[in-house]
Order: structure tokens, then C-alpha cells, then sequence
């Protein structure tokens, strides 16, 4: 007999696979929504089931009983199976694949070459001129160096206008030098840069004869390619443990008037010529591409990170029994109480919402640098740039939040090392700071909000970009049981009035005297609110035009239960706003109340499957609480009994302090 779900193997824990026959969709069919395309979904299986064949990438010692020099190792010896394997493992130079190859053998705890696919290669494929690409391109490509991204300073992260490296141009010597005029100047976070990389993205202030050109990006080599000993002029290394990811050297580098070819600045779109004349790229943030770049994929990469952290949570409910319902023969799973449900459906949800959008976004980006670079067409860069600040902020605060719930679900369990769900939030959590900090990016997004209404309100609606649109849509009566539309009128029509609101409230302190950025600053967290509405509208409506655009019946009916869930948990979220402006009524209120306790009893069934879907191997998942074949107590004493500290009955610390202090204890 074939099953739906198709993880059920002999022998697994009985609660589990009872789960997995209630099953009402494919598995594999499902994996083919949240992959993009049955091809990538397929492909992704077969790359599990070639590294499951490879006895040097299996079983090694549990992460959470490593140093951090371990990890670091460890991560380089998979680094260099994987590299032997490659051919046969993936299609090379396929992004995708060589990201979920990283993503299943090492890990989310970091690696050397992180930064080299996420941020070094994708800026010289944006920023490099097709001369440049030549010298390093190919390189890069074959793994001959190691580059990252240098751009954060100890003094300024946000704030990219005031970085203080320089890079002055010598016209006599047709060189920059580089240099770190102050301690705060030093390059500081930048992952894989203390010990692994041999060069870097720098982001430096371009100085021509005394005048500032603000920061551009150039490519230097920071250790000398045979010994790996850094160059003369440059002082580089590690900044210490983190929360989380410390398999990465995030490092520090400073420079001592260090000198590099004027051909290093990249020049696909500025240039210094020899004599020191400046040529203007055709946008002014240009440059700032690659962070956008790395936005654009956080919807995807944080969904996953919230997936993972699901996987062990809803498995392990369906497993943990504890407690009494009706029948006081059994203990029932803890995934039947409504509490639980409603501390992790709404998150599956979130899941896959972050993922339909991040599947939207990342192809928006690949149209953006082919545009700019086939074409010199920059028009799209305001737009996604406004969508993907938001998007990051949004998308890494709930991934959080609902990481958090997924550790608490698990009890006391979750809080052991041994569910992963701690290393995963610190993980992600991290996603809040990095490619742009929230608050930061959130007011970002408003800016782009501002302008929106300004148009409106200066009679030129039709300037709007279509994300803009619904900032013309008149007040309605809204009649919710008519479906999705519906929840997103009232959406709509709330984001609206918070966007007025706020930039009101703005106007109205520079009416009373207060310059713009004064103004800004007194109205910030309305701003704020108003850029969470808009981008949580944007993911409700792709997650809509998702789920509508599916053909298969039985995944798409499960996805329209979680897509009601999202829609009535989201408004009921932002009720306050709707309430407050006589959007919503309280019996509208009580409707969405009991849709969204009836959604839970729908997915109920299809919970474990729903995140069975995502294929996760436990190679992957790395969790002993969350493994595929749920004997969580036998997996859990095993791990528990190979920790370092049961290796001997009795440890030096007692024979060296407990027993003599025991002994000659006068008390
Ligand atoms: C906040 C800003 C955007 C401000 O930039 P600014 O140059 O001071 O801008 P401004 O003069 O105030 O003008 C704002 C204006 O510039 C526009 N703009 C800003 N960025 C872009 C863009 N990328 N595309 C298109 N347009 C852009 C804005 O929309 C504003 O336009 P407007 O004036 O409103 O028409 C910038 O400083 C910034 O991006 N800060 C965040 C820094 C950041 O994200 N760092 C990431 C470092 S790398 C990293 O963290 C890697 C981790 C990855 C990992 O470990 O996996
Ligand atoms: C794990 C990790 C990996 C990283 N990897 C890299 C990397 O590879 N390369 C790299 O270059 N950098 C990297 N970074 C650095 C990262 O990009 C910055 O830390 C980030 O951009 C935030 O900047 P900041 O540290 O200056 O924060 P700050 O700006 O100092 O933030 C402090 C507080 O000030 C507030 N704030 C600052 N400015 C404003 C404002 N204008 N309005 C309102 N509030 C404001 C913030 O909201 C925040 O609450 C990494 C960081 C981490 C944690």
C-alpha cells in the first residue's frame, strides 16, 4: 500500500506514522509548492540520497559537544569532501543546489565559504566590469580563493554614509590606499573574514583629490595566496563567540595605508579614470546591491529556518503524550490540546507564506541585475529595495517569535541542546541585525510609504507603483465571509489609514516648525507600524495568488486550511487598528475569532505532514528530538550518555575541589 505522506518507514515511533497515514496530500506533490518547481524539489531528494552515501559526511560528533575550533574543522572537512563529491553531487555552478548541498552537510552554524556564495561572488557578478569578472570571477567560482563581504565597522553598521575607511586615489601610481584612519574604522563582523578568507569585498569611502565620493566597493587581497599569512599593511582576525553561528569567523581587518591597483575598484557601472577623473554610476546606491541581494532571499532562508524549528516541534507534539481529554485510559499527544495548536499552526502558516514570498522576491532580484546589466535600467531598484527592507524585518521578527514557541511546545526538552532549536533561534535571530538592522529597515520601507501618500495626496495617484495602489482604495463595508478578498479589503483599508496616519502626523510637525528629520524621528514608531502593515499585506496577498495558482487538488485544499488560518490569525493580529478606526466590527471580530479555532481542527490531522513536506534529512535537522522516526526518549538517553562529561564516572573537578572541600569542611 503507498502512502500520501512518504516519510513512513518500518519501525518508526507508531504515534508518528499514525500521523503520517492521516496524510490528506502528497508529500512529494507538496514539496514541489514549497521548492518552486517539481524539477528543484526532485533534485533536492536525489542530493539527500547521494550524500547519504557518503560515509565521510554521516554521523559525526554532535555539534553541541564541540569547541568552537572544532566546528570550524569540522565545517572544513566537509568542506573538502564535499568539494572531491561535487560533480556527482550537484550541477556546478547551480546556486540552488550548492545552497541546500551547504545547507544539509554543514549546517546553519557558518562556514568559510558562506559569504563567498551569498555576498563576494554576487557582487562581482553585479559590480565587477566584464574585464574584472574575467580576472576573478572564474577563480571564485572554482573555490581557488575565499573572499567575504567588509563593510560593517566597529563604529558604523547603519549608517553607511559615515563609514571611515578610505580609499584614496594616488594618480601618480594609478593606486588606492586603503586605509583605517581611526580603531572605530576597523572592518568588524564580517562573516568568514578572521581566518578563512584570502580576499575581500571592502566598502570603502572613494577619496579623489580631497573630495569624497562616499562608499564604493573594491576587491582586495588580504593574505598572500601560498602561506595564507596576512599582507604586509593589513591586521586581520576573529572577533570572538557569538549567541549563535560559531562555526564563522566573523572577523576584524584593519589597513595601514595599504596599496591596491586602481583597476580593484569594481567598475561595472562608476569609474576612476588614471588622471583621477570620476565617472557617476547610473543610480547613486548602486553599490548597495548585493545587500539587497541577500534581502531579497531572507523570506526564503528565514522560512526555512522557522521550518526546521517546526519539523521537531509538531513531530515531537504528535510523539509526547501528556495528560488526559475524555478517555482516561490514554494520555493524549500534546499536539491535540488547542493551546498547542494555536502556538504552532499560525507558524506553519508564517512558514509558508515567507516562502511563497521569498520565491516572488528572489526572482524579482534576478529580473533587477539582469535589467541593470543587460540594459542599464535601474527603475526597478527603488521598488525592491522599499519591499525587501520591510520584507527582512517582518519575516526575521515572527521567524523569531515563532522559533521561541517552537522551543516552548517542546517543554522542557526544547530547552536541551539536544532539540537544536536554541542554535536555530540564535541563528536566525541574528537576521534581525544583519543586511540592515529592523528598525532601520522598517523606516527604509516608510520612506517609500511617505512618498506613496504624498503622491495621493498631491493628486497623483497614478504615479503610484502597483504595491502602492491600495493607498487610493476608498472605505467599505466588507462582508467577510465571501473569502480571501475580503480579509484583504480590510487589510488594505487598515495599512491605508496607518500609512495617512503616520505621515500626518509627520506633516504636522514640520507645520509647527520642526525640520524633516526631526519630524521623522517624533513620528518614527507610527512609521514603523505603517511599514509592518504594508509588508504583512504584501505576503498575505502572495501567499493568496500562491495558493490560488495550484493545481493539484488535495495539496492545494490543504494549503487553502493554512492560508484560512494566516488570513483570520493576521486580522485578528492587527484587530486593534481595525477596531479603532471603525473598520471591523466586534462581531466581525468574533467571526474571525471561531474561523480561525475551526482552521486548527482542519489542520490538525495534516500537521506533521505539512512539515514532513519540507524533506528535511536529519543529517540536516540536527536535532535528536525532532528525527524522522520520532523515538525521542531511546535518542534522547543515547545522546545524553555521549556527552564529554559521561565519558569517566568521576570527574577531576571533584577529586581536585569537591572531595577535599567535602573533607575539611568545618560547617
Ligand atoms: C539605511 C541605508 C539604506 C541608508 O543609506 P544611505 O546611503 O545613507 O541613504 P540615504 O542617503 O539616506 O538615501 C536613502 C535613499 O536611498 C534609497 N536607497 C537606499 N538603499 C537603496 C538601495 N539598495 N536601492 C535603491 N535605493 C536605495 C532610499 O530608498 C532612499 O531613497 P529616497 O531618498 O527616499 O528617494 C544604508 O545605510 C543601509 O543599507 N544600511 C544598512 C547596512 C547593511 O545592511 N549592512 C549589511 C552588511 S553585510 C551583512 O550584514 C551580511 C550578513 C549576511 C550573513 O551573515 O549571512
Ligand atoms: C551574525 C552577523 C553577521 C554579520 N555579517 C556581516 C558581514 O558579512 N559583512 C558586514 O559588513 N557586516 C556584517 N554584519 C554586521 C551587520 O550588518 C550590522 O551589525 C548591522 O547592519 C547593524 O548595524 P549596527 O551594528 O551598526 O547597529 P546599530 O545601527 O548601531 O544599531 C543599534 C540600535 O540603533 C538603532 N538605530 C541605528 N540607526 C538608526 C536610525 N537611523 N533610526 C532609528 N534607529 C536607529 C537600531 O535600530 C538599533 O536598535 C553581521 C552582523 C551579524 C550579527
Amino acid at each position: 500500500m503507498s502512502f500520501l505522506n512518504k516519510e513512513i518507514c518500518d519501525g518508526d515511533n507508531p504515534d508518528l506514522t499514525e500521523e503520517r497515514r492521516t496524510a490528506t496530500f502528497d508529500t512529494d506533490r507538496m514539496a514541489q509548492v514549497i521548492y518552486g518547481s517539481e524539477k528543484f524539489a526532485a533534485r533536492r531528494r536525489q542530493i539527500t540520497k547521494s550524500i547519504s552515501r557518503i560515509p565521510a559526511l554521516q554521523d559525526t560528533k554532535p555539534l553541541a559537544f564541540m569547541t568552537r575550533e572544532e566546528k570550524i574543522t569540522e565545517a572544513c572537512r566537509e568542506l573538502d569532501v564535499l568539494s572531491d563529491h561535487w560533480e556527482q553531487l550537484i550541477y556546478v555552478n547551480d546556486e540552488e543546489e550548492a545552497l541546500h548541498l551547504h545547507r544539509e552537510v554543514i549546517g546553519m552554524e557558518g562556514h568559510p565559504f558562506a559569504l563567498h556564495e551569498t555576498m563576494f561572488i554576487p557582487t562581482l557578478v553585479s559590480q565587477a566590469s566584464d574585464e574584472q569578472q574575467e580576472k576573478w570571477l572564474g577563480r571564485a567560482r572554482k573555490r581557488e580563493i575565499i573572499g567575504c563581504y567588509a563593510q560593517t565597522e566597529l563604529g558604523h553598521g547603519s549608517n553607511l554614509r559615515k563609514l571611515e575607511t578610505t580609499a584614496t586615489y594616488s594618480p601618480s601610481t594609478q593606486e588606492f590606499i586603503l586605509h583605517t584612519p581611526t580603531i572605530t574604522a576597523l572592518k568588524w563582523w564580517p562573516g568568514a573574514l578572521g581566518k578563512s578568507s584570502n580576499y575581500a569585498i571592502v566598502m570603502a569611502d572613494l577619496v579623489i583629490k580631497n573630495k569624497s565620493y562616499g562608499p564604493h566597493p573594491f576587491i582586495v587581497q588580504l593574505r598572500d595566496e601560498k602561506t595564507h599569512q596576512p599582507l604586509p599593511g593589513i591586521t586581520v582576525g576573529d572577533i570572538g563567540p557569538k549567541m549563535a553561528f560559531n562555526g564563522a569567523d566573523n572577523g576584524f581587518l584593519g589597513f595601514d595605508h595599504f596599496r591596491i591597483p586602481r583597476g580593484n575598484l569594481l567598475m561595472r557601472h562608476n569609474r576612476v579614470e588614471p588622471d583621477g577623473s570620476y565617472l557617476k554610476p547610473p543610480h547613486a546606491k548602486i553599490g548597495y546591491s548585493s545587500m539587497v541581494k541577500v534581502r531579497s532571499r531572507m523570506a526564503m532562508d528565514q522560512g526555512l529556518f522557522m521550518a526546521q524549528a517546526l519539523v521537531i516541534a509538531v513531530r515531537y507534539s504528535a510523539v509526547r503524550r501528556q495528560g488526559f481529554l475524555e478517555d482516561k485510559s490514554q494520555e493524549v499527544k500534546v499536539l491535540d490540546y488547542q493551546t498547542q495548536q494555536h502556538r504552532l499552526f499560525p507558524s506553519i502558516a508564517r512558514v509558508y507564506a515567507f516562502i511563497f514570498c521569498g520565491l516572488e522576491t528572489i526572482q524579482l532580484y534576478e529580473k533587477l541585475i539582469l535589467d541593470v546589466n543587460k540594459n542599464g535600467d535601474t527603475s526597478g531598484m527603488a521598488d525592491l529595495h522599499s519591499l525587501t527592507s520591510g520584507l527582512k524585518s517582518v519575516v526575521t521578527h515572527f521567524t523569531g517569535q515563532g522559533i521561541e514557541q517552537a522551543r516552548m511546545a517542546c517543554g522542557g526538552h526544547g530547552y536541551s541542546m539536544a532539540s537544536y532549536i536554541s542554535e536555530i533561534y540564535g541563528v536566525a535571530v541574528a537576521g534581525c541585525t544583519y543586511e540592515g538592522e529592523n528598525m532601520v529597515m522598517l523606516l527604509q520601507c516608510a520612506r517609500a510609504l511617505v512618498k506613496a501618500v504624498e503622491l495621493v495626496e498631491e493628486g497623483h495617484p497614478e504615479k503610484l507603483s502597483p504595491m502602492m495602489a491600495y493607498l487610493t482604495k476608498p472605505s467599505v463595508t466588507v462582508d467577510l465571509t465571501v473569502g480571501p478578498e475580503a480579509y484583504v479589503k480590510i487589510f488594505q483599508l487598515i495599512a491605508k489609514k496607518q500609512a495617512f496616519k503616520a505621515t500626518e502626523q509627520l506633516h504636522k510637525f514640520m507645520v509647527a516648525g520642526d525640520s524633516r528629520d526631526v519630524a521623522w524621528n517624533k513620528s518614527a514608531v507610527e512609521l514603523t507600524k505603517a511599514s509592518r502593515l504594508h509588508t504583512r499585506l504584501y505576503i498575505l496577498k502572495t501567499f493568496i495568488r500562491r495558493v490560488e495558482s495550484i493545481t493539484d487538488i488535495s495539496v492545494k485544499a490543504a494549503l487553502t486550511d493554512l492560508l484560512n488560518l494566516h488570513l483570520n490569525y493576521e486580522l485578528l493580529d492587527v484587530a486593534s487598528y481595525a477596531l479603532a478606526d471603525g473598520i471591523m466590527s466586534s462581531t466581525q471580530m468574533d467571526f474571525i475569532k471561531n474561523q480561525l479555532y475551526s482552521s486548527l481542527e482542519k489542520i490538525r490531522p495534516n500537521a506533521v505532514s505539512l512539515m514532513d513536506s519540507f524533506q528535511f534529512s536529519d543529517l540536516q535537522l540536527r536535532s535528536v528530538l525532532g528525527r524522522r522516526d520520532g523515538h525521542v526518549y531511546q535518542n534522547l538517553f543515547e545522546w545524553a550518555k555521549s556527552s564529554p562529561l559521561n565519558q569517566s564516572e568521576v570527574l577531576p573537578s571533584v577529586t581536585q575541589y569537591l572531595k577535599p572541600m567535602m573533607e575539611k569542611s568545618k560547617l
